[in-house]
């Protein structure tokens, strides 16, 4: 879904730029140079429609933050940008319930902006939990993460932490407290790092004790960070944003390190990583399958290799749609693996036959230039100690499609679709 932005802005340049830095976010702008203008048009339209409002602190009707107060009585949060340099004007703005505070200084503030838009939308899909025996103490957290739009979650009584961080996969920050009744908060960081490794939940331990130890006790037990009670709201979110952007970073190693360059599929160690999981969990029948493209080089020496990366790029999102709830690879070149857990080869082999069937049915097409292409597919289901042994079995047996005269599916059973 595309989300609007309000943009309630007088000066004419000023809008003119910040109406391309909205777009550029894939953000529709709807914009006013007035408050009476804003509310004329906001009226047409469900607050949800909106990320936020992007609002000047001065307008002709409105020149003292009105329309900060219209816009966050609508229940949308609100960007306030200005180009006064006046504190009293900044604490006014700092005192209501306002996402953040742009001064309009120089170009930079363009390109902050631009990232704090993107940051909102991200948000929507982060959940955090507050961990605090206090309602109020809670409560002023969650009002502060709803503004910058985070999926926020509360629990008053630690015992509950690990169900709810199973039930809840989005959750990606804890910020708990260290005096939760009986029970110590660094005990329960402690009991959480063995369950949530760091790499997928940040933990920011919190408390009102001004003990040097409590942090240190805090960072030692598995948080990444420590808050010091009372906080500034700047501080909140500079902590808040920090760790949740570490982990989107390493989200986006891991994703990349994991991946196939050219198709974005699996690579061949992240692959058998997934199978071993998945082996973890079930001991039955298996499946694996060696897929090799026919005659490929033929393609690129005849159409080019741009069209070559066409079809391993086709074929690879043909492969994803017929076997993407399993274990699926680019192992190299033009070979890729599918290993389907809890089936048998006799149970397999018609999805492979139908896969076979759809790839030569598929025009793989460059520039208005379309080719054809084949794959030829060996199947196993025999094991010996390691998964890996199969692929000794499955290259057999697409050896045996190969020689067979490609295009085909060959299992170790004797059936009538081979
Ligand atoms: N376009 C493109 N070609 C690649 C890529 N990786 C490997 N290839 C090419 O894939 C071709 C594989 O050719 P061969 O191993 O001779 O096999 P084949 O032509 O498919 O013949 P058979 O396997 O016997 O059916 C070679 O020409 C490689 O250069 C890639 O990422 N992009």
């Amino acid at each position: 879904m595309k989300y609007k932005v309000l943009l309630i802005e007088h000066d004419a340049s000023s809008l003119r730029v910040l109406k391309r830095v909205i777009g550029k976010s894939n953000l529709d702008v709807v914009s006013a140079t007035t408050l009476t203008q804003a509310k004329a048009i906001f009226s047409t339209t469900p607050p949800e429609a909106y990320l936020c409002a992007v609002v000047d602190y001065s307008l002709p009707d409105a020149p003292n933050g009105e329309a900060i107060d219209f816009a966050l009585d609508s229940f949308v949060p609100v960007i306030v940008i200005t180009s006064s340099t006046q504190e009293d004007v900044r604490e006014h703005i700092l005192s209501k319930a306002v996402i953040d505070y742009i001064p309009k200084q120089n170009a930079q503030i363009y390109d902050y902006l631009s990232r704090l838009l993107q940051r909102l939308q991200k948000n929507k899909g982060v959940g955090v939990l507050v961990v605090d025996t206090s309602r109020r103490r809670r409560a002023a957290m969650i009002s502060l993460l709803q503004r910058h739009n985070f999926d926020t979650h509360e629990l008053a009584k630690p015992e509950q932490i690990l169900d709810y961080l199973s039930t809840y996969s989005n959750i990606r920050l804890m910020i708990i407290d260290n005096q939760l009744g009986d029970i110590v908060g660094i005990d329960v960081v402690a009991d959480v790092r063995k369950h949530f490794h760091k790499d997928t939940l940040s933990i920011i331990g919190s408390s009102e004790q001004q003990s040097p130890t409590v942090l240190a006790n805090f960072l030692k037990s598995g948080a990444d960070d420590y808050l010091a009670k009372p906080y500034c709201h700047e501080e909140f979110f500079v902590r808040v944003m920090q760790n949740v952007e570490y982990l989107e970073q390493i989200a986006l190693i891991r994703k990349t390190a994991n991946a196939d360059y050219l198709t974005g599929l699996p690579n061949r160690r992240h692959f058998f990583n997934q199978v071993h999981e998945q082996l973890r969990r079930s001991h039955t029948k298996h499946t694996l399958a060696l897929m090799d493209l026919d005659l490929f080089k033929t393609i690129n020496d005849t159409y080019g290799h741009d069209h070559g990366d066409v079809v391993l790029k086709e074929f690879s999102k043909l492969l994803e749609k017929h076997f993407g709830k399993f274990c699926i690879s680019r192992f190299g070149g033009e070979e890729f693996c599918v290993f389907i857990v809890d089936m048998d080869e006799a149970q397999a082999l018609p999805l492979f036959e139908d896969f076979r069937l759809a790839v030569s049915e598929k025009k793989f097409t460059r520039k208005g230039v379309s080719v054809n292409c084949t794959v030829s597919i060996g199947v196993t289901s025999k094991f010996k100690k390691k998964v890996e042994s199969m692929l000794g079995y499955a290259d057999e047996n697409l050896y045996r499609a190969k020689d067979a005269g490609r295009n085909q599916v060959i299992s170790d059973l004797p059936i009538s679709t081979n």
